[in-house]
């Protein structure tokens, strides 16, 4: 079988919202390589934590309580989730889960509740770090990647307008050119790869610094990368400024922001400066970077701002996992 969803972009693109049928109900998710519950918005919560967002209800036929599961999963901005466990079928995009765990939040913190376009998570990172006492329980492609055509997945996300993912085959109209592979460090949990040099602008190449370990997160807006490129980065655009109220780099909403090439598997990958502007800050016509440092986070995150210049593909068919890259 194969699956095919729009990504649906929210406000500044900061998160992506799918469409997934679980029972008879339909939920938008947001889908998220960078943690691995499928946690929803459910009857079982107070009225108070829930703003317009569909309820997943725990009392449909379809849906089998596991008796003693339960979650609790925080996110390194502070949000956080809680619940109890169903199983339930599941359909992405004609992709089905005939008993996938489905967790049923009981309580949700503010963010969750003001982000009126998600009815939870479906997430694609590896099982390891799903948060299921006392037994983890399997992420969706987990679920179903035996039964798919090829055992990977695909994001195509898009600015501003709907994108895709594809599960159990590539699309190869997403794309130009060809997909460079690169091995998958997945003992975190995460899509985890090394990323090599990087460039400032078209111009020659003005930057020496590497990379290294990074996660490929479509759970997470932004591009944080080590202190050395994003100072050579935002060195480029004039008027920038660290802004320790806005909490990270702003600059002028009318600077022009140069590209970045990052070289991953040997092929430069360009990520157009229009990426790098994520939303005024609300304040003196400046703009918040979507380029940021990544220290205090601990990980280099490649998040929505570099996923949106490239195809990429989640693929375990090779037995090890590996991630794939090409141009759009
Ligand atoms: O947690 C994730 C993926 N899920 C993102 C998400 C989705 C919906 C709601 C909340 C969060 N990715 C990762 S891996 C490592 C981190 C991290 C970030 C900051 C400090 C410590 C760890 C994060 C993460 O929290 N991403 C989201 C995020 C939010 C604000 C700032 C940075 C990153």
């Amino acid at each position: 079988q194969t699956g095919t969803v729009a990504a649906n972009p929210e406000q500044y693109d900061q998160a992506y919202i799918c469409p997934v049928t679980i029972g008879s109900q339909t939920l938008h998710l947001d889908f998220d390589t960078g943690s691995s519950d499928l946690w929803v918005f459910s009857n079982l919560m107070p009225s108070s934590e829930v703003d317009g967002q569909t309820e997943f209800n725990t009392n449909s036929a379809g849906a089998t309580k596991k008796d003693g599961y339960t979650w609790s999963i925080s996110y390194g901005d502070g949000s956080g989730a809680s619940g109890v466990v169903y199983a339930d079928t599941v359909n992405v995009g004609g992709a089905t889960a005939t008993s996938q765990a489905v967790e049923a939040a009981t309580s949700v913190s503010s963010e969750f509740t003001s982000d009126t376009g998600s009815d939870g998570l479906l997430g694609l990172a590896f099982s390891s770090i799903n948060q299921v006492k006392p037994t983890p329980q399997t992420t969706f492609f987990d679920t179903v990647k035996s039964s798919l055509e090829a055992e990977l997945f695909t994001a195509d996300l898009q600015s501003n307008g709907p994108g895709s993912y594809t599960f159990g085959y590539i699309d190869s109209s997403k794309y130009t050119g060809s997909i460079t592979y690169t091995a998958v460090d997945n003992s975190q949990g995460f899509w985890g790869f090394t990323a090599g040099g990087y460039t400032v602008g078209g111009g020659g190449s003005n930057s020496t610094g590497t990379i290294g370990s990074a996660i490929a997160d479509t759970g997470t807006s932004l591009m944080y990368l080590p202190t050395a490129a994003v100072q050579s980065y935002y060195s480029q655009v004039s008027g920038s400024s660290y802004s320790s109220s806005q909490g990270g780099y702003i600059f002028p909403c009318s600077a022009s922001l140069p590209s970045l090439t990052v070289s991953i598997g040997g092929h430069g990958f360009v990520v157009p400066g229009s990426n790098f502007n994520y939303s005024p800050t609300g304040s003196g016509n400046t703009c918040f970077g979507g380029l940021q440092e990544n220290t205090g986070i601990g990980f280099t995150i490649f998040g929505d701002v570099f996923l949106r210049a490239v195809y990429a593909i989640f693929d375990e068919t090779q037995g090890s996992p590996r991630i794939g890259f090409a141009a759009q």
